[in-house]
């Protein structure tokens, strides 16, 4: 599959007093799975809905492949799409659903077996859509945007309403999805959802993108606490070799700049004693709280 990139330029989204959406530029690649986190009413749907042509940017462009969405000619053999469930009709069978939806793209009617299978709605395939739990709308949703074996997925909150078994599916089905070479876009306000599907990210604060990339960039360099009843010595020797050096309670110290082997071997070079070394996962909880953080008054 060739890959697609998603590319928006200064992209602004106005409803009257509100600007839902400002100036927004990014790209999302092909082969990974891009989360796109904010919370409730960031501009997140906003923003999926102007790529997919459904609403007009007050400025600026988005593209998919260096086109505008209106501008593709089979636009759902480009990109699948797939909003909160429940615009189904409650009377039909998933089957026929995906009936519908195959005929009027103009795709083989066996897809429809294909897609139930793939996405576990074989055996609830002949079932009204009313009767069918919020996850299995999700996947019915999911099926529905894959019909066209597009190139881009774009799933709004597709995580909505799954128990962890079925979000360990979906992460599972992401993930295959965007190794076939697919651009993958997904939203969701909940970090712990979007740090355990995406590759990269793209985060919005009322409208504003305040964060860009693949994860491990954006939580920064990790930190090593050293232990040392040398401190102050410590403290000196390293920011003499350009790492950044926080005290963290009387005999501990906070690094960045290096990793842990580089640290004790310059102490050890010095003579200075280290009792503990320790690396500190990514606080991806605090990096998003503060980049959501209300703005000072
Ligand atoms: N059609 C509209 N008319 C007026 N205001 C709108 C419209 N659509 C969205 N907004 C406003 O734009 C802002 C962004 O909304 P949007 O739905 O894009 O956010 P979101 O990040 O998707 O949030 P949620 O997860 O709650 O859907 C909100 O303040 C919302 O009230």
């Amino acid at each position: 599959m060739t890959g697609t990139t998603i590319e928006a330029t200064a992209l602004t989204k106005r409803y009257g007093h509100v600007t839902a959406v400002r100036d927004l530029t990014f790209s999302v690649r092909p082969g990974a799975v891009t989360g796109f986190l904010g919370p409730n009413g960031a501009g997140k749907t906003t923003t999926l809905r102007m790529i997919l042509g459904l609403v007009t940017p007050t400025a600026g462009t988005v593209t998919i492949g260096g086109r505008p969405y209106r501008a593709l000619d089979r636009p759902t053999s480009v990109v699948g799409a797939a909003f909160t469930p429940g615009a189904f009709h409650p009377g039909h069978t998933a089957r026929r659903h995906l009936g519908v939806y195959a005929a009027m793209g103009g795709y083989p009617a066996r897809r429809v077996g294909d897609l139930l299978d793939l996405l576990e709605l074989t055996g609830a395939a002949d079932r009204r859509i009313g009767t069918y739990s919020t996850g299995m709308r999700q996947r019915l949703a999911l099926a529905t945007a894959l019909l066209g074996d597009p190139s881009v997925l774009l799933l709004d909150e597709p995580g909505n309403g799954l128990d962890p078994a079925g979000a360990a599916w979906l992460r599972a089905l992401l993930r295959r999805l965007a190794d076939e070479g697919r651009t993958v876009l997904v939203s969701s306000h909940v970090l712990g959802e979007v740090r355990q599907i995406a590759d990269d990210v793209l985060v919005l604060h009322r409208g504003r993108l305040v964060a860009a990339g693949p994860w491990a960039e954006l939580a920064g360099p990790l930190a090593v606490v050293v232990g040392t009843p040398d401190a102050p010595a410590l403290a000196r020797l390293l920011t003499a070799h350009a790492l950044t050096v926080t005290p963290d309670g009387p005999h501990h110290l906070r690094v960045r700049g290096a990793d842990a082997a580089r640290i004790a071997d310059l102490a050890a070079a010095d003579g200075v004693r280290v009792h503990e070394l320790r690396t500190e996962p990514a606080d991806l909880e605090r990096l998003f709280l503060d980049l959501t953080a209300e703005e000072a008054a």
